[in-house]
């Protein structure tokens, strides 16, 4: 049981039917008082469990908070006690829906949204509709375009516009402009890309109204679930679900609120207005989205954001205010380290919360070694030194127990470095998961592949004789090109022995590819590995085939395929008892696969009307994440992420590389075409200017302080220095922690018995090398005995030559 402290219990004293702001220095307790909080309210007489809401940030936060909500209340919930914002509006929406017998809404896919709004650009190109000289073709046929206008779009749902209404008033301001010295007019040419962006928004949101006319984007749920808020009768208390009114809680717990954007914002405040009281809980250092606008007034004026969303003040009721005052994730040296570079961002209102200091009872001894920064001589080196870390702690070297690869985590600045970043580690036989917003399926051939043979099972589009070898030489087929090629020969050689000798060669091979696929028979059409190969493929298609005919769904169909392939039991063997590379790769490739079975459940289960080919289609196309919760696999592996993926998170070991002149702090301007933070500050009512530069700084630096206050024990930061890259001014705040010279050795059985067969070659006398490969040898270590690898002569004590293998580099020689 937690012993709260009196700044804790202070805060565990508010009242919960008004509002309340709790700052807290990252590891202060912020979430461990939210959950005490829900738990006190529960026994509140009158209140039951719907009366209390979390909100998280995100699905993987809600997903570990309801865990910590359960145990604390001592039973499971009957309803969703923990819910993000979006899923809120969802929920709200279905019950509104219900009252006033309408369709619920279902959510409208960023894929089909972007293929929308491409489509509308192409036909106003084509009618040569556009007239900002800015937006060109190859502007405004750019993916960069598109997601800068669903941003524009995010944005006016955030206030609850319309894009005639943005264009109306845009106008307006633009005419009295003309008219007068000081105005609030933005910028003329900025102003204008708005003008003819919000004219495609009102054309593509025209479209989907007619094709799809129950969906609705993450934004639009959050601003129809606002508007129903108003529209509709509320009501609070167990009676509110047979009234026919939409029940809201009494209190939302919002826990890190720091990333609270403007559509939430709006949400609350409608709950507000129909009686909610919410509670904030944040730290306005560690915000890791405010490049979508500032986010964390919130939790230095609570009131007043919310009555500026439409909320009613009561000034009889100031808000409540907890500051709490103790760190109990890090030891000294870690919360002094991170309670300067907290120092170094810029307080918006907020800076009570940096005074926090390391409660005694974490480590009361000190711990020189907690920060360390490191300078590598290249990108490998990098890599070497990270793995080893990771790998010494994880067999115990250097600490006092050993730490499981769960307990440790990688943060990179961007996604994309994420993958990278696990891809290596991987192979440095450190298991890695990559959590930094799901995964793509359409990067795996698998999944593709198996697309393909399913479009081809459900009669969507058979597959052609050049795509069957194209299978046959990929990850079901399993064939080298070399395979691929002997077969193409073999194919031929039939033919021209055979009946179709007058053709020519390609409709020869195709001829005999498309027969071997349709009609497998019970030998294969030529005896040899790519003959089996067809077969093998023809004998998967055939059994989806069957099972559409005698009605199978979708997915049941994907599962007769994905059985035939034969693939799962390897990949199975594979990622439990292999090692590195392909160990991970066999996990990646399970995820995916299951990612792509979940895909279609869903879509099972939402009872879907979008045609299955539509969605097998987008999964083809579609470059945005799968939902990563559904998708992980259960092993133990460590995380690399992002800082926004690890938003609420903790880890016994983080390692934080890329803070590299350019890289981190990036101060490259997003967003600069469409300029949506602009238009956000415009309709708060501020000037409508960019962000500045020093702005985009303090950003940065709350992703560094966010990331560095994720660990529990240990914070390792590392960056490369050679001609390529050089270490970014973020990285010298670490001057004082600068150590040298990590080992970057891989701490391996493989790299152990490379290094001692590498110390024997250097010294044929060095007796405890030669011993402990012995023993490596007996063991079947690989690369242990002197008769693998590159050879080397091994004399093991007492002085006889282990092998008669004289190699030409033996030393013996
Ligand atoms: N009173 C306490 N006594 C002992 N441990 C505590 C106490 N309060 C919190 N903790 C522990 O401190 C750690 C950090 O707590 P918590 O995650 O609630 O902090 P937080 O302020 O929400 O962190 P962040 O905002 O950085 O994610 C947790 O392991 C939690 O169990």
């Amino acid at each position: 049981m937690t012993h709260f402290d009196p700044s804790q219990m202070r805060v565990l004293a508010l009242d919960p039917e008004r509002h309340a702001r709790i700052l807290g220095a990252p590891g202060t307790g912020k979430t461990e008082v939210l959950v005490e909080t829900f738990r006190r309210v529960l026994h509140l007489p009158g209140w039951d469990e719907l009366d209390v809401l979390a909100l998280a940030p995100n699905r993987l936060v809600a997903s570990q908070l309801r865990p910590l909500l359960e145990r604390s209340v001592g039973r499971a919930f009957g309803g969703t006690p923990v819910r993000t914002a979006t899923s809120f509006a969802f929920a709200l929406l279905n019950r509104a829906a219900a009252i006033e017998g309408k369709t619920a809404p279902r959510l409208l896919t960023g894929t089909v949204q972007d293929e929308t709004i491409a489509a509308v650009v192409d036909g106003r190109l084509a009618a040569g509709e556009f007239s900002t000289a800015e937006l060109v073709p190859e502007i405004v046929q750019s993916p960069t375009y598109r997601a800068e206008l669903r941003e524009l779009w995010r944005v006016l749902d955030d206030f609850g516009l319309t894009p005639q209404q943005l264009m109306t008033e845009l106008k307006e301001v633009q005419q009295v402009s003309r008219r007068e010295a000081h105005t609030r007019a933005p910028d003329v040419e900025l102003a204008n890309r708005w003008l003819e962006t919000l004219s495609i928004i009102a054309s593509v949101a025209d479209r989907l109204a007619v094709e799809r006319p129950t969906e609705l984007s993450s934004s639009a749920l959050l601003r129809e679930a606002t508007a129903a808020l108003h529209g509709i009768a509320v009501a609070q208390g167990a009676g509110a679900k047979d009234s026919g009114r939409l029940r809201i809680p009494k209190l939302i717990l919002v826990d890190d609120a720091q990333e609270l954007g403007e559509g939430e914002l709006a949400l609350l405040a409608g709950c507000v207005r129909a009686g909610s009281a919410v509670w904030v809980f944040g730290d306005p250092d560690l915000a890791t989205g405010t490049f979508q606008g500032e986010r964390t007034r919130v939790l230095a004026r609570l009131n007043a954001e919310l009555e500026r969303r439409g909320a009613f003040a009561s000034p009889a009721q100031p808000e409540q205010c907890g500051v709490l005052s103790t760190v109990y994730r890090h030891n000294s040296e870690l919360r002094g380290f991170v309670g300067e570079l907290a120092a170094r961002v810029g307080a918006v209102g907020a800076g009570e919360q940096r005074n926090a200091i390391a409660a005694e009872s974490v480590s009361p001894d000190s711990d020189p070694d907690a920060v360390q920064f490191v300078v590598a001589s290249s990108p490998a080196e990098q890599i070497g030194i990270i793995a080893h870390r990771l790998r010494a702690r994880k067999l115990g070297l250097g600490r006092d127990e050993p730490v499981s690869w769960a307990e440790m985590a990688v943060i990179c600045r961007t996604r994309g470095e994420a993958g990278r970043v696990a891809r290596t580690l991987a192979s440095h036989q450190v298991p890695t998961g990559v959590a930094a917003g799901g995964v793509i399926l359409r990067e795996h051939q698998i999944v593709r592949e198996l697309i393909r043979l399913l479009q081809h099972a459900l009669d969507i589009s058979p597959l052609d004789p050049h795509e069957v070898l194209q299978l046959a030489g990929g990850v079901i087929g399993g064939l080298d090109p070399v395979a691929v090629r002997r077969l193409r020969g073999s194919l031929l050689l039939l033919g021209r022995q055979g009946v179709h000798a007058s053709e020519g060669n390609e409709p020869l091979v195709e001829g005999f590819v498309a027969e071997a696929f349709t009609h497998p028979g019970e030998h294969p059409i030529v005896d040899s590995a790519g003959g089996r190969v067809l077969r093998k493929l023809g004998r998967t298609a055939a059994a989806g085939v069957r099972v559409r005919e005698s009605g199978g769904t979708a997915r049941e169909v994907l599962w007769a395929l994905w059985e035939k392939t034969g693939l799962a039991e390897r990949w199975q063997d594979d990622a439990l008892e292999g090692r590195g590379v392909r160990s991970e790769e066999a996990h990646k490739s399970l995820d995916a696969v299951m990612g792509l079975f979940f895909a279609l459940q869903r879509h099972e289960e939402q009872d879907s009307e979008r045609p299955i080919q539509l969605l097998l289609k987008e999964l083809l196309d579609s470059a945005i994440p799968e939902d990563s919760l559904a998708q992980r696999a259960e092993r133990e592996a460590i995380t690399v992420t992002t800082p926004q993926g690890a938003i609420g998170r903790e880890f016994q070991i983080v390692v934080v590389i890329g803070t590299q002149d350019g890289s981190w702090p990036n101060l490259r301007a997003r967003g600069s075409l469409l300029g949506a933070a602009t238009l956000e500050r415009w309709l708060r009512g501020e000037e409508a200017v960019a962000p500045s530069r020093k702005e985009t700084i303090h950003d940065e630096l709350r992703l560094l302080v966010h990331s560095c206050s994720r660990t529990r024990g240990e914070l390792l930061v590392c960056a490369i220095a050679d001609e390529n890259h050089h270490p970014s001014a973020f990285f010298r705040f670490g001057e004082r922690c600068l150590v040298t010279e990590l080992p970057s050795a891989r701490l391996t059985l493989r790299g152990a018995t490379a290094q001692l067969r590498r110390g024997v070659t250097a010294d044929p006398g060095d007796e405890s090398s030669l011993r402990s490969l012995v023993a490596l040898a007996a063991e079947g270590v690989p690369g242990a005995a002197p008769t693998t690898g590159m050879g080397y002569c091994l004399r093991a004590p007492p002085h006889h030559c282990m092998t008669s293998w004289p190699t030409p580099n033996c030393v013996c020689r």
